[in-house]
């Protein structure tokens, strides 16, 4: 099968230096006493350093995949799960400890902010600079220069040093010129976050163009939307290791899954002391399957102090990150005591699907608690109508779509003892 990128058993160590605990007074001598003090004081403690312990550190782990020609995939990971160490062992500018890539097709990436820029250097010498880089002749990058000037909105600075350029400016003129090479693969790890709305959007069509064209992309964001919009297929990377490689939404899924808690039952920290042993679960037993039907929720803590106006809020996020439905209830005044709620949500019109909810309780003046995903839902197809909804929404690609705030039905409180 022919491909753009192959990995092999890739892995990727590193030598971490742990420094062993030392009294912290060298530094503090250093700074009170003499100079000659400070050379003998950092004398010694370059020499303790020597002694310091070293640790291999895997941030890749036996990594295999294949990228036919074409493809358009989405690298997800938690922070630190080895993402960009994975982009720049593809573009080359990291050597991986074990196994091999190979790679077919002028390849171009965007990995941090102002690679491949000198910072001496104006904006219109970096053009030539960095297109040089990337594999151009001369004659190629004259003949884009105008469209790249354009794209990346820099006209008015192209002769001045690209140091005195704001990060936005970098992002552009380096994605301008890595998207105008004409490259068969386009590698870009979350450039985007540092645009501007405007720009990431611009930047966005620009890469949807490039893939249609038929070109590899390789795309890492924290961004689902960008990620379901962009690739068709994604990887997701757990403590260096490819634990999903499938298609596009099914990874994402996996990913929001991990993140969510299992159950939100444990007491969970509110931010203020005179709100305890909060916990929160969805009631999935009393939930039937099918379209619409409506979901029961648990909610108690304890309060310590009578409270005037708590409200909560339940946010119901798809699979995309998209924010499809919210509900909002409230208490205006509630006894010290022990608390339990039974949330009632009934007309949510949720499609069958996965839902990441977000709880947020707020007193009066303060934000007392919040909580991403604390539990995640998934409510099932239970008829054939149920299963016409379903393929519609998944037909339709976006799945986004608001759908109008509910109020939650509160039932009365179960038990409720006065605190002592
Ligand atoms: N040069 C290095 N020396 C030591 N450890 C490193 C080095 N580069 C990366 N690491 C470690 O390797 C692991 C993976 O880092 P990497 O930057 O690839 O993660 P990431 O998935 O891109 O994270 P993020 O989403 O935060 O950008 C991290 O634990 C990081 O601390």
């Amino acid at each position: 099968m022919s491909y753009a990128i192959q990995a092999e058993s890739v892995g990727k160590s590193f030598i971490l230096h742990h420094q062993r605990n030392r009294p912290n007074d060298s530094l503090r001598d250093a700074l009170a006493g003499s100079l000659s003090h400070l050379s003998r004081s950092l004398l010694r403690r370059a020499r303790r350093n020597q002694r310091d312990e070293t640790e291999e550190f895997w941030a890749l782990k036996d990594i295999s995949f294949q990228i036919r020609p074409g493809e358009r995939i989405g690298l997800l990971g938690r922070n630190g799960a080895g993402k960009s160490t994975l982009l720049k062992i593809l573009s080359r500018t990291l050597e991986p400890s074990t196994g091999r890539i190979r790679i077919r097709g002028r390849i171009a990436s965007l990995l941090e902010v102002g690679t491949g820029f000198h910072p001496e250097l104006t904006g219109r010498e970096n053009i030539y600079f960095n297109g040089a880089m990337l594999g151009m002749s001369k004659a190629e990058i004259s003949r884009k220069f105008d469209e790249i000037v354009e794209f990346a909105e820099v006209e008015q600075f192209l002769d001045t040093p690209v140091k005195h350029y704001s990060s936005g400016m970098y992002v552009r003129l380096g994605f301008a010129v890595a998207a105008h090479i004409d490259p068969e693969i386009l590698i870009v790890d979350e450039v985007l976050a540092v645009g501007d709305a405007r720009f990431q959007k611009k930047s966005i069509g620009k890469m949807h163009e490039i893939g249609q064209e038929g070109r590899t992309l390789l795309f890492v964001s924290h961004n689902m939307n960008s990620i379901m919009q962009l690739t068709q297929r994604a990887l997701l990377l757990d403590h260096g290791k490819i634990v999903c490689d499938s298609d596009t939404s099914q990874t994402i899924t996996k990913y929001l899954s991990a993140e969510a808690t299992e159950d939100g039952r444990l007491p969970l920290k509110t931010k203020v002391d005179w709100l305890r042993g909060l916990n929160f679960r969805w009631l999935r037993e009393e939930t039937a399957a099918g379209f619409n039907k409506p979901l029961n929720f648990a909610l108690g803590f304890i309060t310590t102090q009578r409270a005037f106006r708590l409200v909560f809020t339940l946010s119901f996020i798809n699979t995309i990150g998209a924010l499809v439905l919210t509900c909002k209830a409230q208490l205006d005044d509630l006894e010290p005591g022990l608390h339990r709620f039974g949330l009632h949500i009934r007309d949510h019109h949720l499609t069958p699907g996965t839902y990441f909810v977000r709880l947020d309780l707020w007193g009066s003046e303060e934000h007392l608690f919040e909580q991403e995903n604390i539990i995640t839902i998934d409510l099932f197809a239970a008829s054939t109508d149920d299963r016409l909804i379903q393929n519609i929404s998944r037909r339709r690609g976006d799945k986004l779509g608001c759908y109008a705030p509910i109020a939650l039905q509160i039932l009365p409180a179960s038990e409720s003892h006065q605190h002592d």
